[in-house]
């Protein structure tokens, strides 16, 4: 029997199949997540993210020199809150001097080029671990709205490029849209959580921040009433169309890896730049693995990074950024 048609024959040598290679990954797809702390010279390791800190500005900023250099064009920032300074109202969260707010200027004063793209939730800013205030033992959509759209305002005047609110609240995107059309901010990007899912896989980034939702039973326990259920993907659908129209600029899918069915179909439904969150569980696992002997470490991030660039996405948000970009440039 005669075989005519042979996939193999353009796998036979290194050359022939980087002409044929599809997917292209480099330093320009990648954002890198960065959590900040206050005080000054301070570095502490995070817990289940080997290879991950939380650091005072003036390291951050050194870091994110070092970034930039390596390629990376952005960061997100999450700020690590004292105890004392959270609330119901998330107040502190568009403190003109607050911890992220002093961090945005610092990072723009050093590296004028990086793109910051802060974190706008008010979970790290909430007594209760919450993404929204709590009214009557529930999330209140509305209130919340205001306070995210005082916050972006507050991270537009630090000096912020992009909006990233991971709330999950409706409605949000077009608020904000307003509250920095009204300021002045026209330049100002919103990239919106438009798909983010109620995860396990959020583990390991709750104790990086100690923003877990807290044990009390006046408030709900998870965040279910606002992220997605992970048995739906035509609600996914339905959620990137409605911040398509309430004006984000790019939109994102959370978590990553378990999710590129969904990154795949909304890839095929919009035409706006897709980002992707390979979240704090996806990297805790492969450190484990690699760090057990059971994967090979450098190897297996590019090849999970390749793979969320595969099924559509335009920029990855991934803590192995700093590590794949090293390895790209080698
Ligand atoms: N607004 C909260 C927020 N922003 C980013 C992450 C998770 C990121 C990660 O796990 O890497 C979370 C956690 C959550 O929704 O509880
Ligand atoms: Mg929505």
């Amino acid at each position: 029997m005669i075989i005519n048609s042979r996939n193999r024959r353009l796998r036979t040598t290194p050359a022939l199949r980087a002409l044929v290679q599809e997917t292209v990954l480099t330093t320009n797809d990648f954002v890198m997540p960065i959590f900040v702390m206050e005080g000054s010279q301070k570095q502490e390791p995070i817990s289940a993210m080997p290879g991950i800190f939380r650091r005072s500005i003036d390291l951050t900023v050194q870091e994110c020199r070092e970034l930039f250099s390596l390629g990376i064009k952005g960061v997100n920032l999450y700020m690590k809150v004292s105890e004392d300074l959270k609330d119901n109202t998330g107040k502190e969260a568009w403190n003109k001097n607050g911890l992220m707010q002093n961090t945005i200027k610092a990072i723009k004063d050093a590296v004028p080029e990086m793109v910051i793209m802060p974190d706008v939730a008010l979970d790290p800013y909430s007594m209760y671990g919450h993404d929204g205030i709590i009214n009557n033992g529930k999330i209140d959509n509305d209130a919340t709205n205001e306070a995210l759209v005082k916050m972006s305002v507050s991270l537009a005047e630090a000096g912020a490029d992009i909006m990233a609110p991971s709330d999950m609240m409706d409605g949000r995107v077009a608020a904000i849209r307003q509250g920095l059309e009204e300021n002045g901010f026209t330049d100002v990007g919103i990239l919106s959580y438009a798909a983010k899912y109620a995860s396990s896989f959020y583990g390991p980034f709750r104790t990086a921040l100690d923003s877990a939702p807290k044990e009390n039973q006046d408030i709900p326990k998870d965040k279910k009433t606002y992220q997605m259920d992970f048995h739906n993907s035509r609600e996914a659908l339905d959620e990137v169309l409605k911040d398509v129209a309430e004006g984000a600029d790019i939109i994102m899918i959370k978590p990553g890896i378990p999710y590129l069915d969904i990154v795949s179909k909304v890839r095929d439904m919009i035409d706006l730049p897709i980002a992707v969150y390979n979240v704090s569980g996806e990297y805790a696992m492969l450190k484990a693995a690699a760090q057990n002997g059971w994967l090979d470490n450098d190897k297996a991030i590019i090849e999970s990074l390749t793979c969320i660039k595969r099924a559509g996405a335009d920029m990855i948000f991934t803590y192995a950024a700093k590590e794949a970009a090293i390895l790209l440039n080698s």
